[in-house]
């Protein structure tokens, strides 16, 4: 091996060198790009600056300086271009690739050799030294074992046979190690990856995807792709590779502002936001659902995910709880759209058009508009055939205020500058000018009528939908109608909301969006998943979930989770993908925790090895001394090291009760980075996020009841190599049931055990 592996530094340094030489080729290219762009920048700047009085002159100078924004904007591009071409040279020559496969194709007279990297990569006779990791041909060194391999082309299947696959880790042009493997892509690698401590940010997978992984990256066959998979085994990765996949895939037709991510919180954006620019595409756009929400109730504060389970676990009332389930159905939202459709006209909600206090349209005349239209008619075609004649009665409004005396008022106070500008190009007909000026004033003071109008302003939604809520029961409207009273709304009440919005309007879609992603779906309830199916028609749908850590509702099989979103949701060509191998966690702690789950038994363990985990048994006296010490011992050997507790409230107690001895960082639903140091966080923010060590804290039976069974799951899924229980006083049975075995148990005091 060693010999073979001085033949395979010989190639790096070749390969290298090459692309070290077109490095610096492209760096001179983009240079210059710049400094032509500077020109053209200071020579718009100047042309911009000509003070141009004679309308003759105006144009001309107009139509110069678009000219010469143009110019700008397409040096821009090639600019663009060319440092995207610098970034991935510049990798590469530090790491030009990961794999290799030797394979011999059907057809073909002899076998040949490939290299698999971040990006392709060919010299100047297009000799391709290496292939992007996503050509169809690298599916072989994801998919295949040596023998006989099928792989996908834009023509069809193919077939070879995998001679040899070869693995790297190339670091600064150096091979660091290399295996050869008959595996699909083979454990070492992967048990070097793995054994690093946490970072800041996501890292790319794109060296050690493996099979399962493999099939979710490249599919592009269904309009729902379901994946269920256990905490730790690579969803999010395997989503995000997805991305720069479908990216690659699709060049011509699909771009990332196409893409949008539903993630958790802000701290998991920030979180993968590397991974993407690192594989050298764009980030998609990510955004809570709380944002996506928020962004459609101007004025109105939105209860996010993590209030409204803290209010679940702070105060339960019964007979809300009831009703808010069944707000969460999608029986419901169907129910709201019947409402909407069969809705008549005179318990329409519509509200005036003011202008400065004074009514232009009035209620009832909007109620004649809507009930001129045919009542064949669809519910948004009427609506929007209203709006429509709203606009033209508008219109007829400015025209018969046009020689108002208040406009002859408004018309004196213009300045000479003012009248030149909203009149250029009219000639000098002084009684066609004094016409056009007449109009332009009405219509400007009419403009926020036409937004109004344009905004759906005029009916009001909110009442509409208390209305709705009244007729299922009072109650629920009254709650409702309290919430608004404080300028907020309920989580639950966004997606009917919406729904009840859209049917009625006809608006709400969003037509450009072609992928669209959910990780931690488990999190969205039916109507949620359902309004949102609507209002990007569009797209296909990436759902990443595991119900076991669903914080919110009870767990339920992926099989079931398939049959209702397909029930729901309508998807013609759906497909569950589950993923039951752990990645994340060391392989002590994947056994421990798996036994937390009744059926964790299908939970794979990744074979890294590292400590049991360990609980550990303090009283009410000494709880605080025995954390510092436990945390002190930790800090020895990690970095990122998170005391997880259940709620916020817990969590800032927590801070307060150590502030003394220990210099600790809570996070907040709004942080959105990673702070150095001990971090204390509530479990609902830690989703999706690990840590080389976690403690979790007051692991004692008042906390975690058998009820919260799937939320101490998720704290301790979080941890990477370290993984610590605190109980204190009255231990949690459900640690008390999990096969001794897998942990430590450890009496830090004199605490009687029941
Ligand atoms: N094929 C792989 N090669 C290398 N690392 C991997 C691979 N798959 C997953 N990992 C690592 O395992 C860890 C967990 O991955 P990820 O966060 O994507 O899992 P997840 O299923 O989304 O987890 P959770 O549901 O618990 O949040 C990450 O550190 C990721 O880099």
């Amino acid at each position: 091996m060693e010999n073979e592996k001085k033949i395979e530094q010989h190639r790096v340094d070749q390969v290298v060198a090459k692309i070290k030489t077109k490095l610096m080729n492209k760096t001179t290219e983009l240079n210059q790009a710049q400094m032509e762009r500077s020109a053209v920048e200071r020579n718009y700047g100047q042309n911009a600056k000509i003070n141009t009085f004679e309308i003759d002159d105006q144009m001309e100078t107009n139509a110069e300086v678009q000219q010469q924004k143009q110019l700008v904007a397409k040096n821009l591009q090639t600019e663009d271009i060319l440092d995207h071409q610098v970034k991935t040279l510049k990798f590469l020559s530090s790491s030009p690739y990961f794999g290799r496969i030797d394979i011999h194709e059907t057809g073909e007279p002899g076998p040949e050799t490939l290299y698999i990297g971040n990006a392709s990569f060919a010299d100047e006779q297009n000799n391709f030294l290496i292939y992007d990791w996503r050509a169809p041909i690298s599916s072989i060194y994801y998919n295949g074992t040596l023998g006989q391999v099928t792989y996908q082309t834009p023509g069809g299947k193919q077939t070879a046979k995998l001679l040899k696959k070869r693995q790297f880790r190339i670091k600064q042009g150096q091979i660091k190690q290399m295996f050869d493997t008959n595996e699909t892509v083979g454990d070492q690698l992967l048990q070097a990856m793995l054994s690093e401590h946490s970072s800041e940010y996501m890292q790319n997978i794109v060296a050690t995807i493996q099979q399962e992984q493999n099939a979710i990256i490249r599919d592009t066959q269904h309009d729902l792709l379901l994946v269920q998979g256990v905490a730790g085994s690579g969803k999010t990765s395997a989503a995000l590779q997805r991305v720069a996949f479908l990216l690659y895939h699709s060049r011509e037709n699909l771009k990332a502002e196409q893409m949008v991510l539903f993630s958790p919180n802000r701290l998991f954006s920030n979180y993968i936001s590397e991974v993407l620019p690192s594989l050298g595409e764009n980030n998609l756009r990510q955004v809570t659902l709380a944002e996506f929400f928020g962004k459609r109730f101007e004025g109105l504060k939105i209860e996010s995910l993590f209030t409204s389970f803290e209010h679940q676990l702070v105060k339960s009332d019964p007979t809300l709880d009831k009703l808010n389930t069944f707000k969460q159905t999608a029986a419901f939202i169907r129910q709201v759209i019947t409402y909407a459709k069969n809705l008549p006209a005179d318990l329409l909600q519509f509200v005036p058009l003011d202008l400065a206090g004074r009514t232009i349209i009035s209620q009832r005349q909007i109620r004649q508009l809507y009930q001129a239209t045919p009542t064949g008619w669809p519910a948004t075609l009427r609506y929007s055939e209203t709006k429509k004649k709203l606009r033209r009665l508008l219109r007829q409004k400015i025209q018969a205020n046009v020689n108002k005396d208040w406009v002859t008022d408004k018309m004196q106070d213009l300045s000479d500058e003012q009248i030149r500008s909203m009149t250029a190009q009219l000639g000098d007909d002084p009684l066609i000018i004094e016409q056009a000026l007449r109009r332009q004033i009405v219509t400007q003071s009419y403009q926020p009528l036409f937004e109004a109008i344009y905004n759906d302003y005029f009916i009001d939604i909110y009442k509409q939908y208390s209305l709705f809520l009244a007729e299922q029961d009072i109650m629920a409207a009254d709650a409702f109608n309290q919430q608004l009273e404080f300028h907020r709304l309920a989580l639950a009440d966004c997606a009917p909301l919406l729904m009840l919005r859209d049917t009625l309007t006809g608006s709400g879609q969003n037509h450009q969006i072609k992928q669209l992603f959910i990780d931690e779906m488990q999190d969205y309830t039916p109507a949620q998943l359902l309004y949102l199916k609507h209002a990007f028609p569009s797209a296909h749908f990436t759902l990443l979930g595991d119900s076991e850590q669903a914080l919110y509702t009870t767990a339920k099989s992926a099989k079931k989770v398939l049959h209702e979103l397909k029930k729901d949701l309508h998807f013609k060509k759906a497909q569950l993908v589950e993923l039951n191998k752990s990645y994340r966690s060391s392989q002590e702690i994947t056994l421990f925790i798996r036994e937390m789950l009744p059926a964790g038994q299908n939970i794979q363990p990744f074979s890294r090895h590292g400590e049991r985990p360990e609980w550990l048994i303090t009283s009410h006296d000494n709880w605080k001394s025995d954390l510092l010490k436990q945390i002190q011992s930790l800090k020895t050997e990690f970095t990122s090291i998170a005391i997880i507790t259940q709620t916020a409230q817990a969590a800032e107690k927590l801070q307060a009760q150590l502030r003394a001895q220990l210099k600790t960082t809570v996070l907040k639903s709004d942080n959105y980075k990673l702070p150095d140091g001990i971090i204390i966080l509530p479990v609902y923010l830690a989703k999706g996020l690990e840590f080389d060590a976690v403690i979790v804290f007051n692991v004692s039976e008042s906390e975690y009841p058998e009820s919260r069974r799937s939320i101490l799951y998720t704290a301790c899924s979080r941890a990477m190599h370290s993984l610590k229980l605190l109980s204190i006083d009255t231990p949690a049975k459900l640690i008390e049931q999990v096969n001794s075995a897998t942990f430590k148990k450890t009496l830090l005091s004199n605490q009687v055990l029941k």
